[in-house]
């Protein structure tokens, strides 16, 4: 049998997740963006934030015309009474699915992160993820939800030039398979995804090329992980399908983990 040139990406059912709830962090581009728009043609309600309200307008046009739906609040994750009040309301009727995907850091040195700047990605990429999850945790208690964070491939492993993303994803690496038992007799299941190297609005532009290309030789299987395909998993996670996979890592990138490593910076 040959291979099709252009694999399937969906391959859930239509329907699958009709009458489900979802909250999207960074659904206003990119990955976030991608998961929302699959969730909703799945048939979930979804609701996205993010900072730019422009951003998620832009999803919310796109959504238009499926089968689930896409409301958004802008709000910025930092800011943990507000982002915190943002999931009651959303919440409020239901919440089936935790995506915890808004993120990123600058690529640097160690010696060349300011505390400041440590503090910042610390705060984006691990203290606001606890924050989120910790408001969520009783209505995905009454609906026996998923949380799924978005984490990088090699997590476990290190890589060079960006040692606070790591250590703020790695932070929530453990704090998944923490509360992956502490929640597990209240039918919550806590995942994250390892995206390799993904073309987004970051990594898109001519001045990143250099950066790209690296990324992708360091990856064996030799190409970049499509949004979609990173969507593709985010639902198969939220559905029944996924009722016992808890407390995991599951990285979608080629097998980038086992190569050289991802490193922003030369050794
Ligand atoms: N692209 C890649 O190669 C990889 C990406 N990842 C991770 O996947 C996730 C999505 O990244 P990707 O789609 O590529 O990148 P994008 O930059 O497109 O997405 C990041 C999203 O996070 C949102 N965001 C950032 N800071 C905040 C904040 N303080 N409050 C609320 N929202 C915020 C942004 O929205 P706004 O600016 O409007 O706030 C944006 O929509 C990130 O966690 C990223 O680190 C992991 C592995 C590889």
């Amino acid at each position: 049998m040959t291979e099709p040139s252009t694999p399937p990406k969906e391959v859930l059912r239509p329907g699958l997740l009709a009458g489900t709830t979802g909250l999207v962090t960074g659904a206003g581009s990119g990955i976030g963006r991608a998961v929302s728009l699959r969730l909703a043609a799945l048939g979930m309600a979804v609701h996205g934030t993010g900072r730019r309200e422009e951003a998620l307008a832009g999803t919310a046009t796109l959504a238009e015309g499926l089968a689930g739906s896409f409301a958004y609040t802008p709000c910025n994750v930092r800011e943990t009474d507000a982002v915190t009040a943002l999931v009651e309301q959303v919440a409020a009727n239901g919440l089936d699915l935790l995506v915890n995907n808004a993120g990123g850091q600058f690529f640097a040195p160690a010696a060349e992160i300011s505390q400041k700047g440590w503090n910042t990605v610390v705060d984006l990429n691990l203290n606001a993820i606890f924050a989120v999850t910790r408001a969520a945790y009783p209505h995905l208690k009454a609906r026996r939800g998923a949380v799924v964070s978005m984490s990088l491939s090699g997590v476990d492993r290190g890589g060079m030039g960006f040692a606070h993303s790591i250590a703020a994803r790695a932070g929530v690496l453990g704090m998944t398979r923490s509360l992956a038992l502490e929640w597990a007799r209240d039918g919550i299941r806590l995942n994250c995804i390892g995206p390799g190297t993904v073309v987004t609005e970051g990594l898109a532009g001519e001045a990143a090329r250099e950066i790209l290309d690296r990324l992708v030789a360091a990856t064996p299987m030799g190409e970049p992980t499509p949004v979609e395909e990173v969507a593709e998993l985010v639902a198969y996670l939220a559905s029944p399908a996924g009722r016992l996979m808890t407390g995991q890592l599951i990285q979608i990138d080629g097998a980038a983990h086992l190569g050289p490593g991802l490193h922003l910076i030369a050794s």
